[in-house]
């Protein structure tokens, strides 16, 4: 069945050096790092789809890469440098849009790969933006508040000629938040004066939207619901465990708990806890509030990190870091459904691994896509010097979600493929159609 853990395999070609370049491709693709698999789950979407050769290169070439040296005093007086990343991919279908993470393992690779995700990603939910994404390698938690506003401050002025409300809109990621947001926007207006749109994310008393914080979540959770319904199932009959008690993590949790999901497992960076009963949620988002960490909780049992992805349960949802699901424990994954929340946590290896098992994995580039969607309708509002009510916002994320979600079910009829590729073809078809109308073939 498509939505299956079945893969789309390429027709054998007739050429057999062509047939003997796919094979040795495969291979050698099968241990990759972000951005040589996201370029493979591109490239298998460009031969379903029959690219033309020329496109599917011009494609997958960024449009501009930025790399920023940023220096800073840190609280003590001491002079530190960072280096700074922002990626913009593609502007077929509008301004280009993703996050910007701050995280030790930021490279180069990794932020074009994030940045790949999302032009295709906007594509599947049909947003008219392109994509982008940016990051600094640092580790958050070692900076101050002040250090980090200056690290923030500095990024913005070597970058704000290259960003703008028509052409590149930053958002947060993993290790940023609406602060962050809000001090981007005030540097970049010191440049070019009061510029709201400028950002997504912020503060609601900045001009950020209603439901943006919780809308990454809320959309895995609609992305779930429309998943399970395939199979005739529902939140409240099913066993979850989540992977990162973050901004996505956390709000995933809350609402599933709120829809009667049992929550048997979450993990951070600080720790895992479980309980087959199910974990109070409301209980362990005040221990986090009041601890900092996920330790010591008294309603459930402490475990290591890493076992939260081979927990018991049927329904996994990492909410963390990229290439979590690998060869190395893909096999020991007891859940039979992967709602993928962050970007990119499964490797090839273990794409491969579990859909032999027949786990059903629902792709990042649309599970997690609630966030940009709402990030749209912040810069929609902004645009229009008008503020939508809560409700308003959750009903069109919700319209938008379902709406992708029978749009990729419809590829994955069509090229008869699982709903990785479903979910890359949508994308990667609607980003060729608006490069073909503009003329932008080579
Ligand atoms: N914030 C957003 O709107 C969106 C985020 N995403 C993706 O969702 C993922 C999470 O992002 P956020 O929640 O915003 O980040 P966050 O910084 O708010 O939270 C990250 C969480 O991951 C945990 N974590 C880090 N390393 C871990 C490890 N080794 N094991 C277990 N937990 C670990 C952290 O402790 C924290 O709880 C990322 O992959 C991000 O790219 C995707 C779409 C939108
Ligand atoms: O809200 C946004 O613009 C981007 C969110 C993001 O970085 C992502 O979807 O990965």
């Amino acid at each position: 069945m498509y939505l299956s853990g079945e893969r789309w395999k390429p027709r054998a070609s007739r050429n057999p050096r062509q047939r003997s370049n796919l094979l040795h491709k495969s291979n050698i693709e099968a241990a990759m790092n972000a951005l040589a698999a996201t370029n493979r789950n591109f490239r298998q979407a460009a031969r379903i789809l029959g690219l033309d050769s020329k496109l599917e290169k011009s494609l997958l070439i960024p449009f501009r890469e930025i790399k920023v040296e940023c220096t800073i005093p840190k609280d003590d007086g001491t002079l530190v440098s960072y280096v700074g990343f922002r990626v913009q991919h593609d502007n077929a279908r509008g301004p280009m849009k993703g996050g910007i993470r701050y995280h030790p393992e930021v490279d180069l690779d990794e932020v074009n790969a994030l940045a790949q995700l999302m032009t295709w990603k906007t594509a599947v939910v049909d947003i008219p933006y392109g994509g982008a994404k940016g990051g600094i390698g640092c580790v958050p938690k070692e900076l101050s508040k002040s250090e980090l506003e200056r690290l923030t401050r500095v990024f913005t002025q070597k970058i704000h000629d290259l960003i703008g409300i028509n052409t590149d809109v930053p958002a947060p990621d993993m290790g940023t938040n609406a602060q962050t947001m809000a001090w981007i926007l005030d540097e970049y207006s010191k440049f070019h004066g009061h510029s709201l749109a400028i950002v997504t994310g912020k503060p609601v008393d900045l001009g950020g939207s209603l439901g943006r914080e919780a809308a990454t979540g809320r959309g895995v959770v609609y992305a779930t619901e429309a998943l399970l319904a395939e199979y005739g199932k529902h939140i409240k009959d099913m066993t979850f465990a989540i992977q990162g008690f973050g901004n996505v993590g956390a709000w995933a949790a809350r609402i599933i708990h709120e829809r009667g999901g049992k929550v048997v497992a979450v993990s951070d960076i600080t720790g895992a806890v479980k309980n087959q009963n199910g974990l109070d949620i409301p209980a362990l988002l005040n221990h986090k509030e009041a601890t900092g960490t996920l330790a010591g909780f008294s309603g459930g049992d402490a475990m290591s990190s890493d076992e939260l992805l081979t927990q018991e349960c049927d329904v996994l949802i990492p909410c963390a870091l990229g290439g979590v699901l690998n060869r190395e424990n893909a096999d020991s994954v007891k859940a039979k459904y992967i709602v993928e929340a962050a970007n990119h946590p499964t490797d090839p290896d273990a794409d491969e691994i579990l859909s032999k098992k027949g786990v059903v994995i629902l792709p990042d580039i649309y599970a997690n896509a609630g966030g940009v969607t709402v990030s749209y309708f912040e810069w929609v509002q902004n645009i229009q010097g008008f503020m939508w009510d809560e409700e308003q916002v959750n009903r069109e994320l919700k319209k938008y979600m379902t709406r992708a979600f029978h749009n990729l079910k419809n590829m994955c009829k069509s090229h008869n493929c699982n709903l990785r590729m479903g979910a890359f073809t949508l994308g990667v078809n609607r980003v060729a159609r608006a490069t073909q109308l503009r003329g932008w073939e080579a």
